[in-house]
Parts: C-alpha cells; sequence; structure tokens
C-alpha cells in the first residue's frame, strides 16, 4: 500500500514521478485476468484486509465503526473490512461495527455474497438506516459504489449518498468516494460540498483517472493511497499520473559554468493590450507570463504588448530584465521564428488579428487565452484552416492551454460537457489540431496526438487566482524554450515538457504559508 496524495515531493526520483492509470474497462480486465488466476475470493480477502488495516492505522482508537455498503462487490470490501475490524474491537469497551446495509442482498455477486457471510458469522450488527446524531461513529467506511457506477445515482442510495458526503464522522473511501465516475472526475449526485470531515480514498486493484481530474481532488478527500492488491497489471495504461519534478533544473544550470543566456532560450510573449479608448487594458497579463517564463530560466524574454492607444510602459519596475516593445515592433523582427512565442495573455479581440501570421511564421507556439479565443470553434467534420496543415506538415510544435470555457468553445460545446470528460476533450482536441493541448482545471490535463494523456498531481485552490494562467503561459514557453528540437522529436516527449511546466505550475502553491492566499505575481517572488 502506499500513499499516492499528498505526493512525497520534490525529493521523488525520476522514475517515481508517473503512475499507470486505469479506467474502469481496463481495470475490469486485470480484475478478471487476476481473478483466474487466484483462489476464489483472493481479491476481495486481500481489498477487505487493506480498507481495515487502513483504517485501523489512520483512526487506531475507533471503537464504534460504521460500513455504508451498497450491493456490489464495493460493498463486498467494505462487509469484509467489518468482519475484520468486529474480530479486531471485539471485547473492547464501547465496541461496536455496524454495517448500513443497501441494495438487494439477493441480487449480490458471489465475492459480496461471501463477504457478507463473513461479517455475519463475525457478528456485526446490520442496520438499514443512518445512526440517529447521538451516535456518531468515530469513523465511517464509504463502501456504496465503486468501479460500478455510470450513471446518475437513483433509489436509497440518493441519501445514502448525500449522507456520506455531509456526514460529520471522518471517512474512509473504498476504491473511490461513492458518487464519482471512476474514469471521467464526474460527480454522478448533486454537486458536493466540500465534505465536513477529514475523509480519505484508499484505491484498490489500479489508480483510476477520475480520482485525480475533474471533482476527483475535491471529493477524494486529504489523501489518496492506493493497493494493487498484489497484481501487476499488464494491460497499457488510459493515462499517466505525473509529479512535479525535474524542470527548472536550477542545479544543472549552476552546473553549466560556461554557459550563457543564448543558451538558455528565447521568449516572446505577445498580448497584454494597453488601454485605449474603451478604457480595458490587459497589460498585466503578458507582464505576468514574461515574468514566468524569466522566472523558470528563458534567457531573454521580450514582450510585445497590443497598442490599444495608451503609452508603451518604459519598462516593468517590478521585473525590468523583461524587454518591452510594442507587437508591432516584435512581429517585424525576426523573433516570431525564432523565440517560443506565447500569445493570448490579455491580446483582447485585436489577438485575432495576428493569429495568421503567427500560425505561419513562429515554429513553436503557445496559444493561450484570447489566442484561443480567436481560433473560433473547430467543429469536428471541417476541415482545418490551411495554416494548421501547413504546421503539421511542417512538424512544427503547438501548445494550446484553455480552461474548460476556452476547450468548450474550440469543440464548439459547452463547458459541463468538458467537465464531464476532461480526458476525452483534451485528446479530441489534441488530435484535431495535431497539437498538445493542456486542459487546465484540477488535475489538468496534457494530451498530444497518439499518446495516452498525463494527469497533473500538482496543485490546489489557491491557484484558482486571476493571473495564475498567465504564469503557466509563461512557464511553457520557457520550457520549450530550453528543450533543443531533438529533444521534442515525438508527440510523447513534448506533451512530457509541458507537463513539467503544468507540474511546476502547480508546485507554486504547495509551499505557500502566508496568511493571504497568493496573487500570481506572489507565487513568482
Ligand atoms: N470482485 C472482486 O473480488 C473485487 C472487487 N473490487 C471492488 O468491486 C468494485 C466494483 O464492484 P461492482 O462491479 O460490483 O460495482 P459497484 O459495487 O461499484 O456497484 C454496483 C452496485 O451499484 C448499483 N448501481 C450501479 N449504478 C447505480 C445507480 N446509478 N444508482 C443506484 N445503484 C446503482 C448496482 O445495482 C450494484 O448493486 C470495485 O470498485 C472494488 O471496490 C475490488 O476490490 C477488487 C476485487
Amino acid at each position: 500500500m502506499e500513499r499516492i496524495v499528498p505526493a512525497r515531493t520534490p525529493t521523488a526520483p525520476a522514475s517515481a514521478r508517473r503512475w499507470p492509470l486505469h479506467g474502469s474497462a481496463a481495470t475490469r480486465v486485470i480484475e478478471q485476468w487476476a481473478a483466474g488466476s487466484l483462489a476464489p475470493h483472493t481479491l476481495m480477502q486481500r481489498a477487505g484486509q487493506a480498507v481495515a488495516r487502513l483504517a485501523r492505522a489512520w483512526r487506531p482508537h475507533a471503537r464504534h465503526i460504521l460500513v455504508v455498503a451498497g450491493g456490489g462487490n464495493n460493498g463486498g470490501d467494505g462487509w469484509l473490512a467489518a468482519a475484520l475490524l468486529q474480530q479486531h474491537v471485539a471485547g473492547l469497551p464501547g465496541a461496536r461495527v455496524q454495517v448500513w446495509a443497501l441494495g438487494d442482498t439477493s441480487r449480490q455477486p458471489p465475492d459480496a455474497r461471501w463477504a457478507r457471510a463473513q461479517a455475519l458469522a463475525a457478528g456485526v450488527e446490520v442496520i438499514g438506516a443512518p445512526p440517529a446524531e447521538a451516535a456518531q461513529p468515530d469513523v465511517v467506511i464509504d463502501a456504496v459504489f465503486g468501479l460500478g457506477l455510470s450513471r446518475r445515482v437513483q433509489g436509497s442510495a440518493v441519501d445514502a449518498v448525500h449522507w456520506l458526503h455531509t456526514c460529520a464522522a471522518p471517512t474512509l473511501c473504498v476504491d473511490l468516494p461513492s458518487g464519482l465516475d471512476a474514469d471521467s472526475g464526474h460527480w454522478w449526485v448533486e454537486a458536493p460540498a466540500s465534505p465536513p470531515a477529514p475523509r480519505l480514498t484508499l484505491t484498490l486493484l489500479t489508480l483510476k483517472p477520475g480520482l485525480f481530474t475533474g471533482l476527483g481532488r475535491a471529493c477524494a478527500g486529504d489523501a489518496i493511497w492506493f493497493d494493487d492488491l498484489g497484481v501487476s497489471p499488464a494491460l497499457a495504461p488510459d493515462a499517466w499520473l505525473t509529479l512535479p519534478g525535474g524542470w527548472p533544473d536550477v542545479p544543472a544550470l549552476q552546473r553549466a559554468h560556461a554557459s550563457h543566456k543564448g543558451r538558455r532560450g528565447d521568449v516572446l510573449v505577445l498580448g497584454g493590450q494597453l488601454p485605449g479608448a474603451t478604457g480595458v487594458g490587459m497589460t498585466g497579463a503578458a507582464i505576468l507570463a514574461g515574468r514566468a517564463a524569466l522566472r523558470a530560466g528563458a534567457g531573454r524574454v521580450y514582450v510585445g504588448l497590443l497598442d490599444g492607444g495608451a503609452p508603451m510602459p518604459a519598462l516593468d519596475t517590478g521585473q525590468p530584465a523583461l524587454m518591452l516593445r510594442t507587437a508591432e515592433a516584435a512581429l517585424a523582427s525576426s523573433l516570431p521564428e525564432h523565440a517560443v512565442v506565447v500569445a493570448g495573455c490579455g491580446g483582447g479581440p485585436a489577438m485575432a488579428a495576428l493569429l495568421p501570421a503567427l500560425l505561419a511564421r513562429a515554429p513553436r507556439l503557445v496559444l493561450d487565452a484570447d489566442a484561443l479565443n480567436a481560433l473560433g470553434p473547430l467543429s469536428s467534420g471541417t476541415a482545418l484552416p490551411e495554416a494548421w496543415v501547413q504546421r503539421r506538415k511542417a512538424g512544427w510544435h503547438t501548445v494550446l492551454t484553455p480552461h474548460p470555457l476556452e476547450a468548450a468553445r474550440l469543440l464548439g460545446c459547452d463547458s459541463a460537457r468538458v467537465q464531464a470528460d476532461r480526458l476525452a476533450a483534451a485528446r479530441t482536441l489534441a488530435e484535431r489540431l495535431g497539437a498538445t493541448v493542456a486542459l487546465k482545471g484540477s488535475g489538468t490535463v496534457i494530451a498530444a496526438p497518439g499518446t495516452p494523456p498525463l494527469v497533473n498531481l500538482s496543485g490546489d485552490g489557491l491557484l484558482a487566482s486571476a493571473g495564475t494562467g498567465d504564469v503557466l503561459a509563461g512557464l511553457i514557453g520557457a520550457r520549450l524554450a530550453a528543450a533543443d528540437e531533438a529533444t521534442l522529436a515525438s508527440a510523447a516527449a513534448r506533451a512530457d515538457a509541458v507537463a513539467q511546466a503544468v507540474a511546476a505550475h502547480g508546485a507554486l502553491t504547495a509551499s505557500w504559508r502566508g496568511h493571504w492566499p497568493p496573487t500570481a505575481t506572489d507565487l513568482l517572488l
């Protein structure tokens, strides 16, 4: 059994910086294969033991234990854990192990039926409703749904899931928090509030993508543990979970005594509309992206501001090393051909006019915010604009960094649809455009054509503030600028590079100890 969240970083070795993720279909295949080679009930026995062991380690003094068990094998894991915990606490003062049994027990699958028989033989108490408020358990085990949930919750389980999500007792979720979709991180009941009590999730056999993207992290609790039940999955993963680490490599930069700024790569940020007649300016967005690129080690960072009519600032007083100029001046130079271009951080509608030139000239291009809006819907079935076709032919690199609403605009759907299956949305965009896509949000998904997507593990709710997306775009720009062409040769390598920048971005809040939540500028101090 190992702890996945909170992640043990940044000291984790490179080999430990990714885990395979298997969705429900792949997990079923692995389960069937393993069950076929083991004695009957072995997997469930191991699952129940793992649950009971973690419950005891987490709440060693718990005497009143409540298992909420559904009618399938997830419930079976719960029944078996109840049996083992009953044996453990039997005879202790105040000991009480209860199972709130849901579903039709006459229709239980064989493993679950066997597990229930073990629990009844051990003397657990079966109840048909949650305990009264005055008799709150010391720990609750949520074993209502695991892999078997793939549609909206119905029947008596709705109330049980709601009770579990609002109960004040520490809760251990078996395999998945009940209500969560294993594949997508979609939540199949009323939108959840943050659970009021500590909770953790022990996922079994495989790590599921839904735990790490969408609502997965918000619902799984403070920690996510993993037990492979002694089975090594001989099946290619659906996605990879990636950890921070490895970039920027400050010690390597220190050791490069004979280096110079020209070797660190150049970044050109284009955007940051100056205020004009409308009085609306977005200069800060481009400055933040530029500062982030500089902070992450780019050799030279240029910021080309879009002319809104207001006078150009002479410099960024917070980071005078940034080289400010007008977007026009930047485009009149050879920077688009030589630097990594990060476009769209605060560009406003003017970005649309620049986009064709950037698509045609910039071999390494990061498209963010207003540059994505300028692309417009890329609905399936319609031919791609010629500029995209040419970029793909030339093997040029394009990275898109949409948040869910921007991704929805590009895909011609709404953001709820994107959020309902973030991995699919990112993959679709990447395949359509031949680009690397970082779909932002909890569990940012990085997808590139023909390779399994990556799900980023770092980051937390402190990143949900203005300007953090600009910082990410700048970091991705710096990461690409640091790479030579050979190391970006494959789609998987490009996805890895982008994932490193995403991971470094997520890690920015991990060490935040301030009384106030950080602003995007604070993250770069
Ligand atoms: N078979 C085994 O030995 C093992 C099973 N395991 C456990 O088994 C779980 C998968 O078990 P199952 O495939 O039985 O699935 P679940 O137990 O997750 O769910 C099936 C149950 O949910 C009910 N259900 C499904 N959708 C519903 C909805 N929308 N509204 C209301 N009720 C609904 C079904 O009627 C059934 O009672 C895993 O998540 C894991 O916890 C693992 O521990 C590995 C070993």
